[in-house]
């Protein structure tokens, strides 16, 4: 089983707008709202594709309930932890020829409420996967996720982080099964811009001699690369296509890597399906669905 944890979701606020004017009366031509939160996109695309999974996640307030609402009608496997005070996120997707976001800081999580989480994740059978993806609010602490990593280290899970800064490089001495920075980030670690996939390379090799044992860059449209523990790289193209929103590509390249390890225990399998996950993602509305995941495996990939 993988489970997933977000402890900062969010309602994601989509909005289309033909043009942006700072210090103006703005009209969209469009807007929708979706679930949102790194570990909440993984879970959908995993259920998508068939995976069995458990999303679980900090809410708040009636934006907490909306979420709520949003993941039950999806049917999706989901443990809420309930915050007493603040409220869940909106973050602001404006697409309007480009795409630019406002994400929220989220609300202060408790010591109390992480000791439900610690309860929870005290269930985990050895052959588990956890997921720790996306920020904290700013108020908690960067070692987090180091934290729990702590916690569980004599229990053999595969934990896999998607996060930034600090709250990833404090993990690394705790031998994450897997990270996935994006270039941006990856760069940002280390004070560069990562522009090509010999940088991608080079700087995810260093993370990996920090601790992690797999590293996997995404690229956006370039594609992404994949640093092994047994000692391979390996590089995948995404497909071209109509980019229609991008919003969530980096989870869903995540959940269909997870899904292709699984099923072949195989790292190349698994960055193909990955690159296909993420590529689908942004070639669609919503998170990609099997078919749409399939269909640009087969033509691209197979
Ligand atoms: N413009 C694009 N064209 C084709 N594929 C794309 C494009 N953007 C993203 N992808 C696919 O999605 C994967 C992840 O994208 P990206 O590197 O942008 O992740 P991310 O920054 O973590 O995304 P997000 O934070 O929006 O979820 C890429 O490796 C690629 O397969
Ligand atoms: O603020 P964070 O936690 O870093 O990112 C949150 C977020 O941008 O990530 C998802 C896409 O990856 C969105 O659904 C969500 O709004």
């Amino acid at each position: 089983m993988i489970y997933t944890v977000t402890f900062n979701p969010s309602l994601d606020y989509i909005l289309d707008l033909t043009e942006f004017e700072r210090n103006q009366v703005n009209r969209t031509t469009g807007e929708k709202i979706l679930p949102g939160g790194k570990g909440i996109n993984v879970s959908i695309v995993l259920q998508n594709l068939g995976i069995d999974n458990r999303a679980i996640c900090f809410t708040s307030g009636f934006t907490g309930e909306a979420l709520k609402a949003l993941l039950m009608q999806r049917d999706m496997n989901a443990d809420f932890i309930d915050i007493a005070n603040g409220l869940t996120r909106i973050n602001v997707k404006m697409r309007c020829g480009d795409e630019t976001e406002v994400n929220g800081q989220g609300p202060e999580i408790k010591s109390e409420d992480i000791a439900e989480l610690y309860e929870k994740l005290g269930y985990l059978d050895q052959d588990d996967y956890l997921v720790l993806a996306g920020s904290l609010p700013d108020c908690m602490s960067k070692t987090t996720y180091m934290d729990i990593m702590q916690m569980l280290q004599y229990n053999n899970n595969k934990i896999i982080v998607d996060a930034t800064g600090e709250l990833l490089t404090n993990v690394l001495p705790y031998h994450p099964f897997l990270i996935k920075p994006n270039r941006t980030e990856l760069g940002n670690l280390f004070g560069v811009e990562v522009t090509t996939m010999d940088q991608a390379e080079m700087y995810a090799k260093q993370l990996q001699e920090r601790g992690a044992r797999n590293v996997l860059v995404s690229m956006s449209y370039q594609g992404a690369v994949l640093v092994t523990e047994d000692g391979r790289v390996i590089r995948a193209a995404a497909p071209k296509g109509q980019v229609k929103n991008s919003v969530g590509a980096g989870d869903s390249m995540l959940a269909g890597f997870l899904a292709g390890y699984i099923e072949r225990d195989d790292y190349e399998y698994a960055l193909k399906l990955g690159i296909c996950a993420g590529s689908a993602s942004a070639f669609s509305e919503e998170l990609a669905t099997k078919e749409e995941i399939d269909t640009l495996f087969q033509t691209q990939m197979a």
